[in-house]
């Protein structure tokens, strides 16, 4: 999958759980993806993704390469769960090895493929300061912070808790069928609401046990996905941190089950599947892209 300093990178068409990602081979170049090629290559059937997952060489030594995530709106996110799994998985099939260290804009961070194929990240430590998420407005205990959306009087849905994978996360909880809220219609609202200045990733909770997670997330920069990695992780420390579970839970997604445990040392790690579908190249530039023949 090494590229090699031309214009065209190869990249593989990959997904966690559903979450729909593109791997780019952009070591040997010091381009980068620019928003442009990432809305251009969205924009199309085949292509249609949540992340871009551009491997570079690795600026900082310790390190085995530097990721840059790309959302589908051109955007970029510090931290993405499910795409790392992938660049685990690819990375491993080329180089016959089960763990890498990445450094991303959330920082450094590991990944390690187990026998069974399941891949475990080490997601770095969460933050839950104010300035930290970041949120427009002091809160003392971001536990549960005021911002509600629906009827003044009968709010839909209100109080999250919200916290920082590396990216900001705001976790609802609700006690019926998450699947009974329109998140189509709230999540854009809630992601772009003036208590973030930064946008937020908006997720719906339902806790049935607290070893247990029922979630659904509008991502930022993306919008409705099967499976968000880092909210699942949010939620699993917002659900800790307010009694609701365990350190350690399933959190059943749209795209099936992750497995997320928060750490004596802080750190959260996340473990599920990542899927190799198809491979071409892609200009990084535009966007045009090419699926080779070979599998
Ligand atoms: N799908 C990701 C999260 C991607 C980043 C997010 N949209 C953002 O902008 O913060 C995951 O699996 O964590």
């Amino acid at each position: 999958m090494r590229g090699s300093g031309v214009s065209r990178v190869p990249f593989l068409k990959m997904n966690g759980l559903g979450n729909q990602i593109v791997v780019a081979d952009m070591r040997g170049s010091k381009a980068r993806v620019t928003p442009e090629a990432a809305i251009a290559i969205n924009a199309q059937p085949q292509t249609k993704f949540d992340q871009i997952m551009a491997i570079h060489d690795a600026r900082t030594p310790g390190t085995d390469y530097y990721i840059e995530i790309i959302n589908s709106d051109g955007s970029r996110a510090q931290a993405c769960g499910n795409g790392m799994r992938c660049v685990v998985q690819a990375l491993g099939a080329e180089e016959g090895r089960r763990r890498f260290t990445f450094e991303t804009l959330a920082g450094i961070l590991f990944g390690e493929e187990a026998e069974d194929g399941q891949i475990t990240v080490d997601m770095g430590t969460p933050k839950f300061a104010w300035y930290d998420i970041p949120l427009n407005e002091e809160f003392a205990d971001t536990r549960q912070v005021e911002l509600q959306i629906g009827p003044i009087d009968a709010p839909v849905l209100h109080s999250p808790s919200v916290a920082s994978m590396g990216n900001p996360h705001a976790t609802f909880w609700v006690k019926d069928d998450v699947w009974s809220y329109a998140l189509d219609r709230f999540g854009p609202l809630l992601e772009n609401h003036p208590l973030f200045p930064e946008r937020a990733n908006i997720s719906i909770a339902n806790v049935p046990a607290p070893d247990r997670i029922i979630l659904r997330t509008w991502e930022r920069g993306a919008g409705l996905t099967e499976a968000c990695g880092t909210a699942a992780c949010a939620a699993l420390v917002n659900g800790a941190r307010t009694r609701r579970t365990a350190r350690k839970a399933t959190v059943t997604v749209p795209g099936g089950d992750l497995v997320v445990e928060w750490l004596d040392n802080d750190h959260v790690t996340l473990t599920g599947p990542a899927e190799f579908e198809w491979r071409g190249d892609l200009d990084p530039a535009t966007g045009a892209w090419t699926r080779s023949e070979a599998a």
